[in-house]
């Protein structure tokens, strides 16, 4: 025993740990207190097993502490929401029973509650998990500016898609900044005088609108697709890219993308077991790749896009960066300079995607921008007098070309309100998803939602909600965001003739209850600049075609739900008959 007090003294001048300094004190001790003689091995087991049910009486009380603290704040839960209205729990279980009977969807379910409980219920989607939907247009206001974060899953489509990034994330306070200066940008964009990026994409889309014209007609959600990528594409990488070979591949690998996100994202466990998921993986890597080069090109002016395609060619393949083939990508410090990454370094915090945030929106504005377009190009074909009426103001502001010719749109109400309408009556998301995760939300009528609740706005209830739309919310009508008065250009005489004459425009977001933008603090940050765009060539496409359904297209206005994003059911064929001009 000596030698072990004496191991332990010198132990004391070293830098043992303090635990092996316990098992010898512990052993020295149980040596002279102890009758029975203990081998030491015997008293080192024997001290480890008291060691181990400490740490088990530890980790018994954490786990209590835990699960005691989860069932008071489930009792809270339960308790706040008690002053919600809204249907009893049929079980144990809530009420997601009710949303997987045949042909009953989410919204009818969340319609009936509305109708029978009042602008804001509550549902129970298990035993811990509360969703409070809202239709009253003040308190979704109120909501949608006091509850800033989004549900955790959110963003996961985006996330497997692209990687780490900040914007679409679940926090406000991760989004902000990047929010902030892409809207700057958007911003600078729309008034730079000299941009004249409208003319040179509805040019685009004309030519290629020639060249697949059919006599059967061209499905809109492709030519849609097709407009809202070269818009997106435009935007983000100037209007020399869509002369490059490379935008087609892009296209293409974003429509692959686009078809499978949803469907892998919806895996509560990544398949990493599946073949097909890293087949999709292996897209996405490309996509990236391929981001970059072109950003790449971006950089040096967008040159490349201008040159021959053997030009693209001896240049790629001098460069250390591959394209869509696979492989390596560029480091991310390339493109410090384009736009995106402007004023963010101190911002970056080193494990976001170089290219994570441009995919990210490119990939947003092209799925909600097509669906967009495909429902104003159905609208227009199904209601053919408002086509003629947009036609005629179209004809008479072409006449008088402002100073530049993309403010133009801002003088065609009448398409202006065809394209909100349509926005207003087949909305792109169903449903906006908030939620408080800390605090409890209070409202201006004293009304209290719970922290940790769900927090939705089911849109197209919204949309189609008498007391803010008036008896004929249901049916497609312009005039909804027109309101009669002197403002407008042109002559009375020629405005006449369009039947808006002294129609102007009404602010869409002065109504709280139009939402297909979002609002409040997450709202959309792209409304401006999309539909500016979606106007322009709408117009220029209008100015040279008449659209047409094809007799032997469905017109049946059916609609389906599709990653996530509404859309018409089934798809129509649209004759674009040129005019005579
Ligand atoms: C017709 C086209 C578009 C529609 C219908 C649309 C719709 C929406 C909606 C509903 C939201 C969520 C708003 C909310 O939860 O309150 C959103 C978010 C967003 N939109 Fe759009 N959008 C469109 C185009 C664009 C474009 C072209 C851009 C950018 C160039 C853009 C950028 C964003 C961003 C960055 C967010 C995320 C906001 C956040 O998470 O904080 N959008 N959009």
């Amino acid at each position: 025993m000596n030698d072990i007090i004496a191991c332990a003294a010198a132990a004391a001048n070293s830098s043992l740990p303090t635990s092996v300094l316990g098992v010898l004190h512990f052993l020295h001790s149980r040596g002279r207190s102890s009758s029975c003689v203990h081998t030491p091995s015997e008293l080192l087991r024997d001290f480890a097993t008291r060691e181990f049910n400490a740490f088990l009486w530890l980790c018994l009380v954490a786990v209590t502490t835990l699960l005691l603290r989860r069932l008071f704040n489930l009792f809270r839960l339960w308790h706040r929401a008690k002053t919600i209205p809204g249907p009893p729990s049929p079980s144990f279980f809530g009420h997601c029973k009710l949303f997987s009977r045949q042909n009953f969807t989410f919204t009818d379910v969340l319609s009936e509650s509305h109708q029978k409980y009042g602008p804001i219920v509550k549902l129970w989607l298990g035993p811990t998990q509360l969703l409070v939907s809202v239709t009253d247009p003040a308190l979704i206001q109120e909501m949608l500016i006091k509850a800033k974060d989004k549900l955790p899953f959110t963003g996961k489509v985006f996330h497997l898609a692209f990687g780490e990034s900040s914007l679409f994330a679940p926090s406000f306070e991760k989004v902000q900044k990047r929010r902030e200066l892409l809207a700057n940008e958007l911003h600078e964009r729309l008034l730079k005088s000299d941009d004249v990026i409208p003319m040179k994409v509805a040019d685009f889309i004309t030519d290629k609108i020639e060249n697949i014209r059919t006599k059967r007609g061209i499905n809109s959600r492709l030519v849609s697709q097709h407009m809202a990528f070269t818009i997106m594409g435009a935007t983000f990488f100037g209007d020399g890219f869509l002369a490059s070979p490379k935008a087609a591949i892009y296209e293409e690998l974003f429509m692959m993308i686009a078809k499978d996100a949803c469907f892998w994202a919806s895996y509560n466990v990544t398949p990493f077991w599946r073949h097909e998921f890293w087949r999709y993986q292996c897209l996405c890597t490309k996509l990236k790749c391929l981001t970059q080069d072109i950003l790449q090109h971006f950089r040096k002016g967008c040159k490349l896009f201008g040159q021959t395609d053997q030009d693209v060619r001896n240049e790629s393949s001098n460069k250390e960066t591959k394209s869509a083939d696979g492989a390596q990508c560029c480091s991310g410090d390339d493109f410090q300079d384009y736009f995106f990454f402007r004023d963010l370094k101190d911002h970056q915090d080193g494990k976001e995607e170089p290219c994570g945030n441009i995919m990210r929106v490119i990939f947003h504005g092209c799925q909600t921008t097509s669906a967009l377009i495909t429902n104003v190009l159905t609208r227009l074909v199904m209601h053919l007098e408002i086509q003629d009426k947009v036609y005629s103001e179209i004809s008479i502001v072409g006449r008088n070309p402002s100073k530049y010719e993309h403010e133009d749109v801002y003088r065609m109400p009448l398409l202006l309100a065809t394209i909100y309408e349509s926005a207003r009556l087949l909305p792109t998301g169903p449903m906006l998803q908030r939620c408080s995760l800390k605090h409890d939300l209070c409202f201006a009528t004293g009304l209290t939602i719970p922290a940790g609740a769900v927090l939705v706005v089911p849109v197209e209830l919204v949309h189609k909600d008498d007391s803010s739309w008036g008896s004929d919310a249901s049916d497609f009508n312009p005039y909804h965001f027109l309101s009669t008065g002197t403002k407008g250009s042109g002559s009375t005489e020629d405005l006449s003739i369009t039947g808006v004459s002294s129609c102007v425009l009404n602010d869409p977001n002065e109504n709280a209850a139009f939402l297909p933008f979002g609002s409040g603090t997450r709202a959309c940050i792209g409304q401006k600049f999309i539909i500016q765009l979606v106007a322009s060539v709408l117009a220029s496409l209008l100015k040279k075609y008449e659209l047409r359904l094809n007799s032997g297209s469905d017109e049946d206005s059916n609609t389906t739900l599709k990653n996530n994003l509404h859309q018409h059911h089934p798809n129509s064929q649209i004759l674009f008959v040129k005019r005579d001009q």
